[in-house]
């Protein structure tokens, strides 16, 4: 019997730390705002501001939390030896960027927290998580020990969750989670089809790849995933990103691309194979016949799209139709904003469209869809789970008051090092654990 499911969306609350470090190669935003000042107080209340607008919609939405950063246990594990101050002081003089990486809040991206697959989807009918190893991007790889215990004080019941440790740390597996992995289904409790989208063959040199950008995600991570989580090959697709996107800026590709029901709504230079991909997602789609919207190069030249990140975008449903959730840039690029007014006026299923504001964010590449982490839940499911994550009026309040408390409205390269912000983050994430009754998740509390 097909039971109830909703699509819960898990925001990643932005960190304390965050700021512009230029960390990203491949990621055009992150290095053309390379040493500008950040807000970091802005940047979790425009995070907050998006969650709290859609939850009043009705929408499930939860809140991961942020990650310890600096991340002294990784400068230790580095030889920055002493106590934390000097740590912190080694690392600053000898390597700033070596400090800057184990500082960045990027752990607020969460649809590169973890791949998630429905229980509807899985040989054993439980979720199944992996968390990402994100092995592409020293400042992203130490995201995955925290991320994992998260989900676990989270989703705890075992006989409704299954939590898979992240895969091998290399490139020949590099994982990127759910910004490169869309589900496709009729009803979210039905049975549906999972796409996986990578960039590289890891073990195949001969295989089309990009030649300016690195590809972050390998088809071996993505085959391994969908074998972890015990998907049958009706259940699975797999598609190689266009070279040529990874090469324009696409780092990912929910920056080209993003499925929700049984819609996909992409750009033309999305996948290499695009009639084979449309193809399989419509042979193994159940219940429902896929709705392709597809957009040209005419209509929105790639540049465009990663400017605008216009694909980066949530898609969700309402009482009638879909909604696309946009980031504000939309409405700045006049090709974007020409078709996202089109979009609405034709008989498709997109059938509104509404703008967020989260420029902090965006400014390193990090639109409404990365702060977001969907998991497919029955009744049942969304019952066992720690509810203390669920943004409630109450919780929105507490946490607008908690980063109000604790969180600069400045931050740049050079604050990383002052050991007061150490002390600060700490002192507020011990307070978070409190508020969302995680218990202890960071390495500081253990
Ligand atoms: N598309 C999705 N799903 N996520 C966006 C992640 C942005 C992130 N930016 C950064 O990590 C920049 C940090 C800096 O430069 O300070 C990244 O490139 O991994």
């Amino acid at each position: 019997m097909v039971k109830h499911a909703v699509e819960a969306n898990f925001d990643g609350l932005v960190g304390p730390t965050h700021n512009y470090a230029g960390l990203s190669w491949g990621n055009v935003a992150s290095k053309s705002n390379v040493n500008s000042v950040a807000n970091p107080r802005e940047a979790a209340l425009q995070g907050l501001a998006k969650m709290k607008q859609l939850a009043d919609r009705g929408y499930v939405q939860g809140v991961l939390p942020p990650h310890e950063r600096p991340h002294l246990p990784t400068l230790r594990a580095l030889g920055f030896t002493g106590n934390d101050r000097q740590v912190l002081e080694q690392a600053a003089s000898t390597d700033p960027s070596i400090l800057a990486a184990v500082s960045s809040a990027s752990a607020m991206w969460t649809a590169n927290a973890a791949t998630v697959s429905p229980s509807a989807d899985t040989k054993d009918h439980r979720v199944h998580f992996t968390p990402a190893n994100l092995s592409a991007k020293f400042h992203r790889s130490i995201e995955h020990r925290v991320t994992g215990r998260a989900l676990k004080a989270i989703f705890t019941d075992e006989s409704y969750f299954a939590h898979h440790p992240a895969l091998p740390s290399v490139s020949h597996f590099g994982d990127e989670g759910a910004a490169n992995h869309t589900r496709l289904c009729s009803r979210y409790g039905e049975p549906g089809v999972e796409l996986f989208v990578y960039g590289q063959i890891a073990f195949n040199e001969q295989a089309p790849a990009p030649v300016k950008y690195p590809a972050r995600q390998t088809l071996e991570a993505s085959r391994a995933i969908a074998r972890l989580h015990g998907l049958s090959d009706r259940h699975a697709v797999f598609a190689q990103q266009n070279p040529a996107a990874i090469d324009a800026g696409v780092f990912h590709n929910d920056v080209i691309a993003v499925g929700n029901g049984n819609c996909l709504f992409y750009h033309e230079l999305a996948f290499l194979e695009e009639d084979r991909v449309l193809a399989e997602l419509s042979d193994r789609l159940t219940g429902a016949a896929l709705e392709a919207v597809r957009v040209s190069a005419g209509e929105v030249p790639i540049e465009d799209a990663v400017a605008s990140y216009l694909f980066n975008s949530q898609l969700l449903n309402t009482p009638d139709g879909m909604l696309l959730a946009v980031p504000g840039e939309c409405r700045e690029v006049p090709s974007v904003s020409r078709y996202l007014d089109q979009l609405v006026k034709v008989d498709g299923p997109i059938t509104s469209v509404e703008v967020f504001d989260v420029k902090q964010s965006m400014r390193n590449g990090g639109g409404p869809a990365c702060l977001r982490l969907r998991v497919v839940l029955n009744d049942e499911e969304l019952h066992a789970i720690n509810r203390g994550v669920i943004l409630t009026d109450a919780l929105y309040d507490r946490l607008v008051t908690w980063v109000n408390a604790h969180y600069r409205s400045e931050l740049d390269q050079q604050d990383l090092a002052d050991p007061m912000l150490l002390e600060e983050v700490r002192k507020a994430l011990d307070e978070l654990t409190g508020i969302l009754g995680l218990g202890s998740i960071y390495d500081f509390q253990l």
